[in-house]
């Protein structure tokens, strides 16, 4: 009776969809648009069988957002929310019969019986499918009604048929691409990955980048992620190498991920990946539907224009997926989770879709290009810390800060040199991203080797308390002569500054030795230096131009013109 009801409720919804002559093909005129939408909008009052969006895509953004008012709707209904729930979605490439295929699963869904599948002259509706180049679904969509079943042993369940925006269309980057594939496939028990003729190796690579990026969101890390993955190929066309249907789909798909010991590690991989990712993996092949279902613009999804064989097969594929005692119950970490559940893993997914913490899926060009330049970068570094090691490493004595210069320079320019003779992917314009990188690497590189060098010069070591005891001593000389005149004021400031310096001194001095106050030794050996070179160094420059003491006394330490980073730190 609750099934006839819902079937009749479908029926109204057809009849508000469809109108003569329209056949499911959407027209771009604002009028027909806005008749839609009125459509949609009484149909949400009159709570109308109907696909809901609940991801939706911003095409500019190239963001998502959770629809979740309308999730709550669907997820808390009263007489499901506490039902363990089975989610079927389907996905994969744009333009590949996935929203039909849904629409027939609906229609086993309504007529639990022998002749769900319909009559010869009923178009097909649900969600929303059509003939053309451009992709139709947007986001992420469930069907509004959550269907009650009572599986075999007695246990009621809830279903929830999902369509996902179809992969690879021209408006969607890979990580738009990846973000709802990885969505789908966690909030599903059963994924239906629907593909078209075969199984090619880009196939599989996009389903492992794709599974990796939903299993890098999972909060915690489980053997199996993801329940069942059933690879769905559309218009197999070798029924004489392996039958149609589900045995034909088992036998192909062994042979096609099997891992072999002479395969290649890559291959291989590809494999594991998707092996350790599903807890059950099927596959079924359906035959072309007819060139009327695939050619024929003013096809409405009626059976008679459907071939046959497709039929027959279709018979089969939609009970294995949904009739009673097939269906698989969502589990998160080995527990059934119930419609409510879903709901806040939804809410948690999304949100960590939406934040910045993961990383972002590329393109294979891209990421082949950044690893082929990021390797270039570290074989450069690496010339470049050899060469630096032999002139100025740990176990190397001090040398003159204009020498270190020079031949950082040299070590520098045959290194970015080696960079650029490296073959790298990626064009001009990205690897200079990447030479700039490496220039202001190495700029760093070497002002860290310009203070490890200072710091085996021994009048460096000693110039914080040089410069202390230089401060103690003029001030004692200057307190003792205004002392002497009477100038009693500023020789008490002087012997303050004095006291200042001497406890300055020691407390360096305990944290040099201890390891201890480190933040208050680096403090004072700031001011020190500061003092050092507005006042000292410069004395010290008149003294060098007048005697020939070499690198003896230590020259203020050489700014780099190149690097605007090590000019700020000095
Ligand atoms: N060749 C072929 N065409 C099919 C098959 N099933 C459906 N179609 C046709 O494929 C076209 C696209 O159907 P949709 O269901 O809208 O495809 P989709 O994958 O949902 O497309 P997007 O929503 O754009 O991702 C329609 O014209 C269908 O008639 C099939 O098994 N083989
Ligand atoms: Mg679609």
């Amino acid at each position: 009776m609750a099934a006839e009801e819902s079937r009749l409720k479908q029926r109204n919804h057809k009849n508000s969809i469809f109108k003569e002559g329209d056949h499911g093909f959407k027209s771009d005129t604002s009028p027909m648009r806005c008749e839609e939408e009125s459509d949609l909008l009484k149909e949400e009052e009159l709570d109308v069988a109907r696909p809901v969006q609940i991801v939706v895509a911003d095409e500019e953004e190239h963001s998502f957002s959770l629809q979740e008012e309308a999730l709550e709707r669907l997820l808390l209904k009263e007489e499901v929310q506490d039902l363990n729930v089975v989610v079927v979605s389907v996905a994969g490439a744009f333009r590949k019969g996935k929203s039909f295929l849904l629409d027939f699963m609906l229609r086993y869904m309504y007529t639990q019986s022998e002749s769900w599948v319909g009559t010869e002259e009923e178009p097909l509706t649900g969600f929303s499918w059509r003939g053309g180049c451009e992709r139709e679904t947007t986001g992420i969509l469930a069907w509004s009604e959550v269907f009650v079943v009572k599986k075999p042993d007695g246990c009621k369940v809830a279903v929830l048929l999902i369509d996902t925006q179809g992969a690879f269309d021209s408006q969607s980057t890979i990580k738009d691409c990846a973000t709802l594939f990885a969505l789908s496939t966690m909030t599903s028990s059963v994924m239906v990955y629907n593909l078209s003729q075969n199984v090619q190796e880009d196939d599989l690579q996009h389903l492992q980048l794709f599974t990796e990026y939903g299993r890098l969101a999972m909060e915690e890390v489980y053997e199996k992620p993801f329940q069942s993955l059933m690879f769905l190929i559309r218009d197999w066309s070798y029924p004489y190498e392996h039958p149609y249907g589900l045995e034909g789909g088992q036998s192909f798909l062994e042979k096609r991920l099997q891992v072999k010991q002479n395969q290649h590690e890559e291959l291989q991989n590809v494999r594991k990946h998707i092996h350790s990712c599903f807890s059950n993996i099927g596959c079924f092949l359906l035959p072309h539907p007819g060139l009327k279902v695939a050619t024929n613009p003013h096809f409405d999804g009626r059976l008679r224009d459907i071939d046959d064989e497709f039929k027959k097969e279709l018979v089969n594929l939609v009970p294995t997926l949904l009739s009673p005692e097939n269906l698989v119950e969502k589990e998160i970490g080995g527990v059934k989770i119930t419609c409510r559940d879903l709901l806040q893993y939804f809410k948690a997914y999304m949100k960590i879709y939406q934040g910045e913490e993961l990383p972002h899926p590329k393109s294979m060009l891209q990421a082949t290009a950044e690893a082929n330049n990021l390797a270039a970068v570290a074989g450069a570094k690496d010339l470049y810390n050899k060469g630096m090691e032999q002139v100025c490493g740990g176990d190397k004595p001090y040398i003159n800060p204009a020498e270190l210069e020079r031949r950082h320079l040299e070590l520098r320019q045959a290194s970015v040199k080696h960079f650029r003779g490296v073959k790298k992917m990626g064009g001009e314009e990205f690897c200079r991203r990447y030479q700039e990188q490496l220039e202001a690497e190495l700029d760093e590189t070497y002002s860290n080797f310009s203070k490890h060098n200072d710091g085996k010069n021994i009048f460096f070591a000693a110039r914080t308390p040089a410069t202390l005891f230089a401060v103690m001593f003029i001030m004692y000389v200057v307190s003792m002569v205004t002392g002497f005149v009477g100038i009693n004021s500023v020789a008490v400031l002087c012997n303050l500054v004095m006291g200042v310096a001497l406890t300055a001194l020691c407390i360096w001095a305990y944290a040099k030795y201890s390891g201890e106050f480190r933040e208050v030794g680096g403090v004072i050996d700031q001011v020190a230096e500061t003092l050092w070179e507005q006042v000292f160094s410069k004395l010290f420059e008149v003294a060098r131009s007048r005697v020939p003491l070499g690198s003896l006394i230590p020259a203020p330490r050489p700014r780099l013109a190149s690097n605007n980073n090590v000019k700020k730190k000095n």
